[in-house]
Parts: structure tokens; sequence; C-alpha cells
């Protein structure tokens, strides 16, 4: 009997480099274990940052739902870079806006460009148990206790859907993100983990910013720390309500507007599409 996932189309793209694959099940019910989405990502050519994981929809008017795997098989709520690669690989069944739910909540897409598009990631989420961090704090300005040795004492908190921690600090190119990052993901202030973003404020428009990824690392750019960014920056009245965030892969608009939605605007670019082989799941459960 062959896997489910054999001879399965998988599209590897990126979104400001952010390393996306689009999988899409729709009409299969297959839903990937997180041992299936490791040995994807150990195939020749398929490593991913993410793995988008199109289901067919819940709600009348959706167009998909999405699970969001990181390289470590974890799940993700949200993924900005993800989710406009699905729209532009949706917008090949002509379909030009989506409506897409995920475990966080539902987000909506728009083609701006050719390869642009713009992503609703909805409300963020301010109060410290829906990040959710360990204890009760102000999410604006919250001490990192215990310390770290080398990562600034204070950082906010803003959840796009999964939790973000962010660091403004004088140079962000300086900051050791392979020594920092791990420790500071898996501090004990943030019980499901956390994404980490050193964010400098350029200008109150301009922000450039890394980022260390929950389940994943290092990366390219990350969307939803773009907007959580946005966000603690207009809250510390350190930068307005919209600003270009500059990330290592490419840039992106972000938008934290009155209606309290935050708006992602940024490209895509499609890499490839291939087959997946039924062989690299052998000792992964179907
Ligand atoms: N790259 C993504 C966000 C990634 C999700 C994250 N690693 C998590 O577990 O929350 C983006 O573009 O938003």
């Amino acid at each position: 009997m062959p896997h489910p996932l054999d001879d399965r189309p998988i599209l590897r793209m990126n979104g400001a480099g952010n390393e996306i694959l689009v999988l899409d099940l729709r009409g299969l019910g297959h839903v990937l274990a997180p041992q299936e989405a490791r040995a994807i990502a150990a195939a020749p050519g398929l490593r991913f940052d993410q793995l988008m994981a199109l289901h067919d929809p819940r709600a009348a008017g959706d167009d998909a739902f999405m699970r969001i795997y990181n390289i470590d098989g974890s799940l993700a709520g949200a993924c900005g870079n993800g989710t406009r690669c699905v729209a532009w690989a949706l917008a090949r069944e002509g379909k030009e806006r989506l409506s897409l739910e995920t475990a966080a909540g539902r987000i909506e897409t728009r083609r701006v460009a050719e390869t642009q598009f713009s992503v609703d990631m909805g409300r963020p989420r301010l109060d410290w148990r829906e990040i959710p961090l360990s204890r009760e704090v102000d999410t604006r300005a919250v001490t990192l206790a215990p310390p770290v040795a080398g990562a600034p004492a204070q950082f906010s908190a803003v959840s796009m859907g999964n939790p973000h921690a962010v660091f403004f600090v004088p140079d962000a190119v300086a900051i050791p993100l392979e020594t920092l990052g791990p420790a500071l993901e898996h501090h004990p202030l943030f019980p499901e983990r956390a994404n980490i973003s050193f964010a400098q404020i350029v200008a109150r428009n301009d922000i450039l910013l890394r980022v260390w990824e929950r389940g994943t690392g290092a990366t390219r750019a990350c969307g939803s720390a773009a907007c959580a960014t946005l966000v603690a920056a207009a809250r510390a009245g350190l930068a307005e309500r919209q600003a270009r965030v500059r990330l290592p892969g490419g840039d992106l608009h972000i938008e934290w507007r009155a209606d309290d939605h935050v708006i992602m605007t940024g490209p895509v670019e499609f890499e490839f599409e291939t087959r997946l082989s039924g062989a690299l799941f052998e000792g992964a459960p179907a």
C-alpha cells in the first residue's frame, strides 16, 4: 500500500528569504505527523523554515485550513511569509483574495502585484496570558528574569497568533543570534517557547530586524515577527504605526491600522515544484 503522500506535488518557495514549502493536502484527509514533517525537511532540496500544509476548509467561505510546521515538527499558529506563499500558490487557481483559517484564527490575503501580497494578520494579542508568559507582567516592558548573559534586560511581548519577544537594541547586526536565540527561546518566562527578535530603530518608519524563530532557528525573515516588532515599537513610542521592516532576506511593509488589524505586505518567490516519494516516510507513521 503506497504512503498517502507518495507522488504528492510540493512547492518550494520563499517569502523575503524565509524558506517555505507549500503542500496541498486538500481532498486527501491526511494530517502530517511531526515525524513526517521532519522527514520532508531531511529530503534533498526540501529543507524548510515552515511547511504550510493546506487542508479542506472547515467553514463556509474559507479557501483552506492551514497547518504550519516548523523544521523540528512543532506547530505554529501563524506564519506571515508562508501565508503569502500560499496566496501565490492559490492565485494559480484564479483566486486573488483568500480567506484562510489556522489554529490561531482567520487571516485574509490580497494580491497587490505579480509577486507581492498583503496579509491581514489580525489583531495583536497583548495580554500576558495570551502570549503566553509564565507570570503577570505589563507586556510593553518585561524584565528578563532570570537574566541571560549578553541579552538586554527588558523586552516587549506580543502574540500575532504565535508568541514573540522583541528586544530593542542599538545594533541588531552585532547580536550573537546563534547563542542568544536558543537561550531566550527556551527561557522560563515562555511556557510555549517564543520567537526572539532583535530590532534596531533606524527611523520612526524604518526598522532593522533579526529573528531567531521558535522551532526553526535563525531565519532570513519572519513576517509575524515583523508585525510584532512594529506593534511593540509603536506601543513604546519608538515608531509610527507603519514602517518598513528590513530583514536579512528582504523588506516587509507593516501597518498597524486604526481598526487594530496588522497588515503585512511583501514579496514571494517561486523556486521549484517537485513530488514527494513515499520512501521518505519509511519508519515514520503513515
Ligand atoms: N516565519 C514565520 C513565523 C514562524 C512561526 C514560528 N517559528 C513559531 O513557531 O511561532 C512568519 O513569517 O511569520
